[in-house]
């Protein structure tokens, strides 16, 4: 086994948020390398597949005021790879009129001046064939968001991190991490050094994290990710400008119900649940609950009668879930050289150009771009007793 030091930092998972930490770090020049413990590509965890909603429609603030300058971010990445990442379809929001979440997402808009159009029910079929507006339901229109083409994506933020000289080692499983000045990591092909460590393990982290003293209130949940197939192909298709949706309540289910137009096969839409059973994350093919299907295939059946309530495909992929749904963004409480990543709980993908900045700054010793206080891990004080 080979004995490998002087990296400024290592990072420690080459899923969206690593890789994105990897290339901020290699644009300050930083000698960075990327560990991932599979070859690259791959399916297990919770950055593959080909979309991801990209939006503005947030309950709260901080996510809505993030998500603008994600969009610039996103649009360099653009730019400096030759490459689209994002397109533009709206993002149709429906939920009760009155309820907490439908208000507050409206209110988050209207508050940050994000363009949005009302719908209301008499004008809603008008402008959205295809779909039946509940009963008591309102409907907006985030006109910002879109869809982000996320296998693309990562491609690309890899490709522009090799480029800036960063090094990647992939099929590379770290099985300990020995915290120091400088942080040795011992993965399957090496032994390696560096002054500083981003942890970006997905839904791993808490497997990582025992090995530094620490644990997070992480759940892994398996997510079912289901493609129903248009009775009429093209009707919910991204060259008709259908957008993609988020619903925020419904009878059929207690989570957010969202899709995205078809894209990636042709004439299937892709509908999931947010919402998923626990497993873990090496056993996620074993676990067969498909109770949030049952809860799809009824609330298509009655707000998309265009599509056949009988998904076609189904793939899986994960979330990793706080208690909050916040994410976790900060330096180890002891080892302050150890930045972690991690509980993106479903919704970090598009936020991933502006977490990679932020896991820079706190692996400088910067002050961060925003108020890191909704993200940090001293929210789980339970949590930061009895391991330390
Ligand atoms: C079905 C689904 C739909 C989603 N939809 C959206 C959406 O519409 N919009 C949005 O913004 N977000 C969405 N998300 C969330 C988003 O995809 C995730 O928040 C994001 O991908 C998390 O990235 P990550 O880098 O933290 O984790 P991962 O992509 O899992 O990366 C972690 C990496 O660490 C590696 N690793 C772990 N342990 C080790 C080890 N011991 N040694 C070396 N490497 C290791 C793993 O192999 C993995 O590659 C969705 C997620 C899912 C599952
Ligand atoms: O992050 C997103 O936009 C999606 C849709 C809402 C639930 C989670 N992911």
């Amino acid at each position: 086994m080979s004995t490998e030091g002087d990296y400024d930092c290592i990072v420690i998972g080459a899923g969206v948020q690593g890789s994105f930490t990897a290339y901020q770090l290699a644009k300050k020049k930083q000698r960075t390398l990327l560990l991932e413990q599979f070859v690259l590509p791959h399916t297990r965890g919770s950055s593959h597949g080909q979309t991801r909603i990209i939006r503005k429609a947030y309950d709260q603030d901080y996510y809505t005021v993030m998500m603008e300058e994600c969009y610039r971010l996103w649009a360099q990445l653009e730019e400096e790879a030759s490459v689209k990442l994002v397109r533009q379809t709206g993002l149709l929001v429906m939920g009760p009129e009155n309820s907490s979440q439908y208000q507050a997402v409206k209110n988050t808009l209207q508050k940050n001046r994000v363009p949005m159009v009302i719908l209301p029910p008499e004008e809603f079929s008008k402008h959205i064939p295809n779909v039946n507006l509940s009963e008591g339901d309102g409907a907006l229109v985030d006109t910002t968001a879109g869809v982000l083409f996320a296998d693309r994506a990562l491609r690309a933020v890899q490709g522009q991190f090799l480029k800036l000289g960063g090094i990647i080692k992939d099929g590379q499983k770290v099985s300990d991490i020995k915290p120091g000045a400088l942080v040795t990591v011992m993965a399957s092909g090496g032994v390696y050094r560096a002054k500083n460590l981003v942890l970006t393990a997905g839904s791993w982290t808490n497997g990582m994290l025992s090995y530094i003293g620490l644990q997070l209130p992480l759940k892994v949940l398996k997510i079912n990710v289901c493609y129903w197939k248009e009775k009429v192909p093209g009707s919910y298709n991204v060259q008709q400008r259908f957008p993609a949706f988020l619903q925020v309540e419904c009878p059929e289910g207690k989570h957010h119900i969202y899709g995205l137009p078809s894209n990636e096969y042709p004439g299937l839409m892709k509908v999931c649940y947010h919402a998923g059973s626990e497993t873990h994350p090496d056993m996620r093919d074993r676990q067969s609950d498909r109770s949030d299907i049952d809860i799809l295939k009824r609330y298509l059946t009655r707000c998309f009668p265009g599509l056949d309530p009988e998904p076609a495909v189904v793939e899986s992929c994960m979330y990793t879930v706080t208690p909050d749904e916040d994410f976790v963004l900060d330096c180890h409480p002891i080892h302050n050289n150890i930045v972690i990543g991690a509980g993106f709980s479903g919704h970090g993908f598009k936020f991933g150009p502006l977490i990679g900045k932020l896991l820079c700054e706190l692996s400088l010793g910067e002050v961060p771009s925003y108020d890191l206080s909704p993200f940090r891990i001293r929210r789980f004080p339970e949590h930061l007793k009895p391991s330390l």
